[in-house]
């Protein structure tokens, strides 16, 4: 291997960082580095400076893309480490994101100090979050609820729930673990449940088209299942809307060569939702993502995506 470090784009976000650390701990696994041969690289995002407003008004997910994609393009860095949910469906032109790491637990966590589950929480307790999807299905699971939405990193919106804001919240089992964290999850919520986001758990790694010797590198560390899975669940969202304006939900499950997904649309206030079921043969992933959202807004009809929209502005 060439001597000059191989750069790591990423978030600066406590989060981010521990997915670029594992990134580069996989790698020099994989490659039986001993001598650290790559350089971190913390980036921040327009996404990142917003604070003030739900993202979902601000422009939606390119914003915490759009300067490390330019760092990426200008080779100031060779490869950007994401979480996959993150994502916007559409890459720019010259980049694309075909490398994933094994997935992490994909299950929403409900933490509390008061109570032991959403099931648990009187009439009119207050569940806060920042997730549109997450706001829907409480409401569809638990109407009586309050949901509060507000902004912040994972660490902010703990600092919340210290603060009394909410009386629970919900997180991605997967961000908490990463970080350390996994000891404040008070119960993680069964998928069938509570269906995560698309992408959930799945660290995904972009790069330059064509770019073969950061591939190549890449390749050692690479999950095949996670990415015909994220194949299968970002085929269903591109299809379906690529905004985060939309309370959507899917998960692909494989098990040996088929492959499960299911999906989820909700009325941001949880009043009315339809979910689909698509299975078929894994090497097929991208195709039953596109049935299931067809299949989806057969089911749904237009004036159902309308509604979705003119609610969540
Ligand atoms: N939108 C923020 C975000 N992006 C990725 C994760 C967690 C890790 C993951 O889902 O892969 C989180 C925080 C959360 O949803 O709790």
């Amino acid at each position: 291997m060439q001597s000059t470090p191989i750069k790591i784009g990423t978030r600066g976000s406590k989060l981010a960082l521990a997915q670029a650390y594992e990134t580069r701990q996989r790698l020099m696994e994989a490659h039986g580095l001993t001598e650290n041969r790559f350089e971190i690289v913390a980036i921040q995002t327009t996404g990142d400076m917003i604070q003030d407003r739900p993202l979902s008004e601000a422009g939606g997910k390119g914003l915490f893309t759009k300067e490390i994609e330019e760092a990426l393009l200008d080779g100031r860095i060779d490869l950007a480490v994401h979480s996959s949910k993150d994502m916007p469906t559409y890459l720019p032109d010259g980049l694309e994101m075909v490398t994933f790491l094994p997935r992490e637990d994909v299950r929403d966590a409900f933490i509390s100090r008061k109570y032991g589950s959403l099931a648990e929480m009187p009439e009119g307790a207050v569940v806060g979050t920042s997730s549109l999807r997450r706001q829907a299905m409480v409401k569809k699971i638990r109407p009586d609820l309050d949901v509060v939405m507000y902004r912040g990193n994972v660490q902010t919106r703990l600092m919340k729930l210290e603060q009394g804001v909410a009386d629970a919240t919900l997180l991605a089992c997967a961000g908490l673990r990463r970080l350390g964290e996994a000891e404040v999850i008070t119960s993680a919520i069964d998928v069938d449940d509570f269906l995560p986001a698309v992408g959930q758990g799945a660290i995904g790694i972009e790069t330059r088209v064509g770019d073969e010797r950061i591939l190549e590198l890449l390749g050692a560390i690479h999950h095949r299942d996670t990415e015909r899975a994220l194949a299968c669940e970002r085929a269903f969202l591109g299809a379906l809307d690529g905004s985060c304006r939309t309370p959507i939900a899917g998960l692909a499950r494989i098990d040996g060569d088929s492959l499960t997904f299911s999906g989820l649309v909700l009325m941001p206030d949880g009043s009315a939702h339809f979910d689909v079921v698509e299975e078929g043969a894994v090497i097929d992933a991208q195709n039953i993502g596109l049935r299931a959202a067809d299949a989806l807004r057969a089911k749904a009809g237009a004036a159902f995506f309308e509604a979705v929209l003119a609610a969540s502005h």
